[in-house]
């Protein structure tokens, strides 16, 4: 029973909700009334992704070891394909895990006063009591992470702010907990920072980030444009933010949690002495010392020593440059993170009537989504882009995209890549890269490109091209389109020495990672440039021999980038054979992507030390019941940590790196099999079980799609290599 459910908190009624998705990907969630749910009705998936019992599943099929690997794989994708939107071709889900964004668009819509629909906020008030730790009633950085100072500090202040009274056993408990962590004078910076915007701590005793840093020259290694695209978005418009020192007009309200999340009394506290202050639970990246340096000097120059005119001169200089991000994500900023602060800098400038403010009123209907658990908002607009180019790739490896029972699924899905890849720049002065051709994770409206996913969406673009089942389609994209795609990778591929052959994530890198020693956020590692990526390697690997298969454009340069990407990953493997994984968790992900790479330029596990060596690192980790289960806590210690019970996407993932690299102890692999079969409902569904991803080595996010797209793959692998064709 959810948590809410026993406290009696109120929910909304669940078959009143639709979910409206455009053709690029763009998913709404609306309420309707009695009266119009009666002439509209609730889609299946939609059904399926609140937990009503709506949804038609499909026929069930025999359980366990009754069923081939090839039917289990079909049964999954029957399953999966059940779950796509038709029209626009994606599988939408709540993309989730991340427990300190709901801070930003409840911050924002406080500081505008302007109401939080009232469906909306019940379902946001339920989703944070059911993610209160169950034994201390806090929250922490991720679902489910301990309680930290952060995490229960915001979201302590966002239950408050939607309603629900301090006497509340859910506030009891959080304020309890908050207060054993030394209350919210321990919050990180950006707990620091989204706390003085809600006027309920002091812009004196947050950390400096200050919008002068964009006039320094370019040529510099600390200019912010060299930064990572997310930490360069985020500290522009927060730089604004405390630069003009903006705090929301006291209420009585805020002066109430003013005196709950503290266990000093407000009026009491010197804030200039607790810029940090952070509490040690959150602590994952402690300052450096040079950090402190810059910190004091930057504190000091602020206070003493910033001419009025040089204040006013950067501010301008940081909105325009944020009104740049705006255009070129048509509101939505790279993500939540920057989105609601960007969204506070326009409030300040435009107003709250502005049709400017206006946008992102609608820009977050686009970010929040619906579960069963209640309301959230999500890590970015959606994953659209990425489990289309699986979905796609995948169902081809297992054997299935040619079943005329898959080619709707193929067919939407590949004509929404088609519809995503980039065909307009960014405006000048951005310091963005060229994006046509390039394709982003979520939509194409929110306009960032990434490597792997430019490569993957390739792949599974070439894949549907190229097959004899889908020649009336083929026209969709023009090949001229696909080599601006290899123009865009091949520009992506790293060049400094240290990094040689590899990719990152959404830019090359552009200044030395030893930047990272600035690293302010205290929360997360590896934010402050970007940094070569081994699987972003392996899926950039995967695209350009793909792209060589079927294609001459550029052959040399592409045989040449792969040929030192491979190198890279090589040269990055750690002597046990495995790669640490910074997108997934952790060690297993990293394996099978890697695999896969060595597997496409014909190395394996008989003719390649590299693959060997990886083999049996994955193979080391299986458990007594043939499953794979790598933990969370892997991503933050660096080391494999084992969680408590095999899960079925560890488990594909291993199977998957181990088909790849021809294996060749077949029943390692079929125990891994029988578990993933045992897995399975007989219609075809697995369940969730735990956080598939991580970012930044600290955060876990749920990848809802995962749970079917690397069964399926395994499943479908595995048939192909032992099972006899039908
Ligand atoms: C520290 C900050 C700004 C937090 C906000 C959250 C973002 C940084 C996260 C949320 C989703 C996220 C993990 C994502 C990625 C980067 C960081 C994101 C955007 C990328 C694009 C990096 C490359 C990866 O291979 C992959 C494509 C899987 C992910 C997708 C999601």
């Amino acid at each position: 029973m959810l948590y809410s459910d026993e406290l009696g908190v109120p929910k909304t009624d669940r078959t009143l909700w639709r979910l409206r998705v455009d053709e690029l990907g763009s998913e709404k969630w609306e309420y309707l009334t009695e009266e119009a749910a009666k002439h509209d009705a609730q889609s299946s998936y939609a059904s399926y992704l609140l937990g009503s019992p709506g949804f038609q599943r499909p026929e069930a099929l025999g359980n366990g070891d009754e069923k081939s690997a090839f039917e289990a794989a079909l049964q999954g994708a029957r399953f999966f394909s059940l779950l796509q939107d038709p029209e626009s071709g994606i599988f939408p889900c709540q993309y989730k895990g991340p427990m300190f964004l709901t801070v930003g668009y409840v911050g924002t819509m406080y500081c505008a006063a302007i109401p939080i629909p009232e469906p909306v906020r019940i379902e946001l008030l339920r989703y944070l009591v059911n993610t209160a730790h169950p034994v201390d009633g806090g929250w922490g950085l991720h679902e489910t992470d301990k309680s930290t100072a952060f995490g229960t500090a915001i979201n302590y202040v966002v239950v408050r702010l939607l309603g629900l009274p301090a006497d509340h056993i859910v506030c009891k408990r959080a304020r309890k907990t908050l207060h054993t962590l030394g209350g919210a004078i321990g919050a990180p910076h950006w707990g620091k920072s989204w706390l003085s915007i809600l006027n309920l701590y002091k812009w004196e005793g947050v950390n400096p980030v200050p919008p002068e840093l964009w006039l320094l020259p370019y040529a510099l290694p600390i200019h912010p444009g060299k930064w990572w695209v997310h930490t360069r978005a985020v500290f522009l418009a927060l730089g604004y933010l405390a630069s003009v020192e903006y705090s929301c007009a006291v209420t009585p309200l805020l002066e109430e949690i003013r005196d709950e999340i503290y266990i000093q009394k407000f009026d009491s506290i010197d804030f200039s002495k607790h810029r940090n202050t952070v509490c040690n639970v959150d602590l994952y990246y402690p300052h450096t010392k040079f950090l402190d340096l810059a910190n004091n000097v930057l504190t000091f120059y602020g206070k003493h020593l910033r001419p009025g005119f040089v204040a006013k001169y950067s501010n301008r200089r940081a909105y325009d440059l944020i009104k740049k991000e705006i255009q070129n994500t048509d509101y939505l900023c790279i993500a939540p993170v920057n989105m609601a602060l960007c969204a506070v800098v326009t409030l300040i400038e435009e107003g709250r009537d502005s049709p400017e403010f206006g946008r992102f009123l609608e820009g977050f209907n686009e970010v929040l989504f619906m579960g069963p658990t209640g309301l959230t908002v999500m890590g970015t607009n959606g994953a659209q882009t990425w489990d289309c180019a699986f979905a796609i790739q995948y169902y081809f490896m297992a054997g299935l995209a040619e079943r005329p029972e898959f080619h709707s699924t193929i067919e939407n899905a590949y004509k929404f890549l088609c519809r995503t890849q980039f065909d307009t720049e960014c405006v000048p002065g951005s310091y963005r890269d060229k994006r046509i051709g390039g394709w982003p994770f979520s939509t194409k409206t929110q306009g960032y490109t990434v490597s792997d996913c430019t490569a993957e969406a390739l792949k599974a673009i070439i894949m549907v091209k190229n097959s004899p089942a889908f020649q009336s389609i083929r026209n969709e994209i023009s090949d001229e389109r696909l080599s601006k795609a290899i123009d865009v990778l091949l520009g992506l591929q790293n060049t400094g020495s240290f990094e040689y052959g590899s990719f990152a994530t959404y830019e090359k890198i552009r200044a030395t990672t030893a930047l990272e020693k600035l690293n302010p956020a205290e929360v997360f590692g590896n934010i402050m440039v970007e940094f070569p990526y081994v699987e972003c390697t392996d899926s950039s690997i995967l695209g350009l021999t793909y792209f060589t298969k079927f294609y001459t454009y550029r052959k040399k340069e592409i045989e040449k980038a792969i040929d030192i990407a491979i190198r890279y990953l090589k040269k990055a493997q750690w002597e046990d054979g495995s790669w640490y994984g910074c997108w997934g968790i952790c060690f297993t992900y990293a394996g099978m992507f890697a695999l896969e790479a060595f597997s496409t330029v014909g190395e394996f596990y008989s003719n390649s030390v590299h693959a060997k060596k990886a083999c049996d690192f994955l193979v080391s980790k299986q458990r007594a019941d043939g499953g794979w289960s790598e933990s969370m806590k892997s991503s933050e210690l660096h080391y494999y940590v084992e969680a408590e019970t095999s899960l079925v996407v560890q488990t594909a993932w291993a199977i998957i790196g181990l088909l790849l690299a021809e294996f060749p102890d077949k029943p390692v692999i079929d125990r891994g099999i029988q578990f993933l079969k045992g897995k399975q409902s007989a219609t075809g569904e697995w369940f969730y079980q735990a956080p598939e991803g991580v970012f930044n080595h600290s955060c876990a996010i749920e990848y809802a799609s995962y749970k079917f797209l690397f069964p399926i793959k395994a499943l479908g692998l595995y048939a192909k290599r032992y099972e006899v064709k039908e």
